[in-house]
């Protein structure tokens, strides 16, 4: 398998690429369809490896899935989950973080689930206490396993009334998909409100889910006995849009992002502009282009939605150390999300993290053993260097770091990337990159 990318950087990329479905999204939607009795149609899917896991588990499970893949059309058929006959579910283990979401609507028909061990980026120790706690107070009986969780319902689930420490996108969306179909009422206190976790709550809605979402993060349930299939299409991918924008900004070009919307890019948009981006909004997506001359320094933390998303913040950072002056970015999500930055430096960047918080608030991370504070120093011109990908979003920032370097760097282990960026290497081409396999 090619997997290292020869990447002759130094050129501003420029051009036109367009981006579909929301990767955190459009797998939950997949997932949703498993609470329907009748069939499901998700539109604006994009060709990424999650897709891939999600369907290859959802068939497992009984679902017929057939994929229009140019079109990005997927049609789920659950009717047969009652009679698949579920075999190596192990061969799941460590493919992404959606088998998790299988749970309620598993239970819901069939009483009981098994959960192979989850897998996504590595940025953090990524528990899912949160996730079995509001399992059990559905009333699942839930037993850790070696191989991953089994849980059984055989008294069917109640709604319930919890209150999540932190919002956590993962979890809502637990308790979205597990209480649609419980006896009763839920509420959700200290719930995510991500745009994604908004589209799930229509896609539930048009199934028949009574749910309501009010000011202070409070979502309520009444539960209802069935659900229909739904027709739905994807919000786009916030986070590919903005990857796309950083590779303009950090490479001195113009990208167009077709597909991209401002709604959901709001925070990111004021800091482009903070930084000293340019961008056009048009009805069928964003133009982002680098105007000429220095580029700003910004203070930064990432956030729970509406603030500025921690999967946002890998690619920024490489345009960062374009910009003049010292940056600080706080991540406040996730522990360990630096460790990609240790290849930037290698490649002539001026990044020092630290444990202490040094954005505007203190976090969860404070006074622990966690450097999840940087301070980027620019600008510093990028050297070519050879680079591992560490995860999804620092393989991206690699990417775009090696685009910006004048020579040639050898990426390896991009074969991560396409887990959330469709055909990038086609959008490489697209936008002017030169580049080869190996
Ligand atoms: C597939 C998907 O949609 N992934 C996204 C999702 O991940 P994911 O849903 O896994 O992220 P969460 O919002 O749950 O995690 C946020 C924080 O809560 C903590 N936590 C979470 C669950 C739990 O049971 N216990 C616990 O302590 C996590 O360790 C993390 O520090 O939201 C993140 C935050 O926007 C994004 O970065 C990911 O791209
Ligand atoms: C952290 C991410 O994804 P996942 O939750 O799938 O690992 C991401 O998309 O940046």
């Amino acid at each position: 398998m090619h997997d290292v990318l020869h990447v002759n950087g130094g050129l501003p990329l420029h051009g036109e690429i367009t981006v579909r479905g929301a990767k955190n999204f459009v797998s939950k939607a997949m997932v949703a369809s498993l609470l329907g009795d009748t069939p499901s149609v998700l539109r604006n899917v994009p060709q990424i490896r999650d897709v891939a896991v999600v369907r290859g588990l959802l068939e497992l499970h009984g679902v017929r899935v057939d994929a229009d893949d140019v079109a990005g059309t997927l049609s789920l058929d659950p009717r047969n989950v009652e009679q698949a006959h579920v075999a190596d579910i192990d061969a799941h283990a460590g493919s992404s973080r959606i088998p998790i979401l299988f749970c309620g609507p598993l239970l819901h028909r069939l009483g009981e689930a098994f959960i192979p061990d989850l897998g996504g980026c590595r940025i953090g120790d990524r528990p899912i206490n949160y996730h079995l706690d509001i399992l059990r107070q559905f009333g699942a009986e839930v037993d850790k396993l070696e191989q991953g969780i089994a849980l059984r319902a055989p008294n069917g689930l109640v709604g319930t009334k919890i209150h999540l420490p932190y919002p956590s996108v993962g979890a809502t969306e637990q308790l979205l998909l597990t209480a649609v179909r419980a006896r009763g009422l839920t509420e959700l206190s200290n719930a995510a409100i991500e745009p994604e976790i908004m589209d799930l709550i229509n896609v539930l809605q048009k199934m028949g889910a009574i749910i309501s979402v009010d000011t202070d993060r409070v979502i309520r349930i009444e539960g209802v006995p069935r659900l229909r299939g739904f027709q739905h299409t994807a919000l786009p991918d916030r986070i590919e849009a903005a990857s796309w924008a950083a590779a303009a900004l950090a490479t001195g070009g113009d990208i167009t992002v077709k597909g991209a919307k401002q709604p959901e890019m709001t925070t990111f948009l004021n800091v482009f502009r903070k930084v000293g981006g340019e961008f056009d909004v048009h009805d069928d997506g964003i133009r982002f282009w680098h105007p000429g001359g220095e580029l700003r320094s910004i203070v930064l933390e990432t956030d729970v939605h509406p603030g500025f998303m921690t999967d946002w913040q890998q690619p920024l950072v490489v345009a960062l150390t374009q910009a003049t002056g010292l940056s600080i970015v706080h991540e406040t999500v996730y522990e360990n999300r630096f460790g990609f930055v240790d290849a930037l430096r290698g490649m002539g960047a001026t990044i020092q993290v630290y444990r202490e918080c040094l954005g505007g608030h203190p976090c969860r991370f404070g006074q622990r053993n966690f450097y999840h504070s940087a301070v980027v120093s620019g600008p510093t011109p990028l050297e070519a260097a050879d680079i591992e990908v560490p995860d999804l979003r620092g393989g991206f920032s690699h990417l775009i770091a090696a685009l910006t370097a004048k020579g040639t760097s050898n990426v390896a282990g991009i074969g991560i990337i396409d887990r959330g960026y469709e055909h990038f290497l086609d959008k490489l081409d697209a936008l002017g990159a030169e580049f080869s396999l190996s």
